[in-house]
């Protein structure tokens, strides 16, 4: 059986209702794929704690974690992943990439014409679940 990691990834939505996306670095697993920011959880660190490190490695900018949106056991062919999604709200700090080569603020109508990591189609089918209650 592979290895699970524990990975974090924070859907930050801005006053447009836009959705920041990444793109991973060439030379990165999955590089050139667009994702979002986030990353594994460390050894003794609480999800949540994780989440607003990476985001802060990542962007520099801190967050506000709103609720969990999912949770999803991903299998790539080199690794397994568990997928923990977080709707966030990201204050009047601009976020610069740090870690990818490309953000952007995307609708869910655009979302689609970014290539994403196959473990973040859940977390899209979610976002669209949930703008339909809106
Ligand atoms: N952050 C993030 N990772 C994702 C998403 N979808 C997806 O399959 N992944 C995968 C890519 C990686 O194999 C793993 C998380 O890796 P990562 O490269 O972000 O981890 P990290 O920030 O801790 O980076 P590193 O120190 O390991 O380089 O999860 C996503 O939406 N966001
Ligand atoms: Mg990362």
């Amino acid at each position: 059986m592979k290895r699970v990691i524990s990975v974090v990834a924070a859907i930050i939505e801005n006053e447009n209702g836009e959705w920041l996306i990444a793109k991973r670095p060439q030379h990165k697993t999955r590089g050139g794929y667009w994702e979002f920011p986030g990353g594994k959880i460390e050894a003794g660190e609480e999800a949540q704690t994780a989440l607003k490190r990476e985001i802060s490695e990542e962007l520099g900018i801190r967050i506000s974690i709103i609720a969990k949106l999912t949770n999803q056991l991903h299998h790539y062919p080199d690794i397994s992943i568990e997928l923990s999604s977080y709707l966030c709200k990201a204050g009047s700090e601009a976020p610069h990439p740090h870690e990818h080569t490309a953000i952007e603020w995307v609708n869910l109508n655009n979302i689609q014409r970014y290539q994403l990591s196959a473990a973040d189609n859940g977390i899209i089918e979610a976002l669209k679940e949930r703008a339909k209650q809106y």
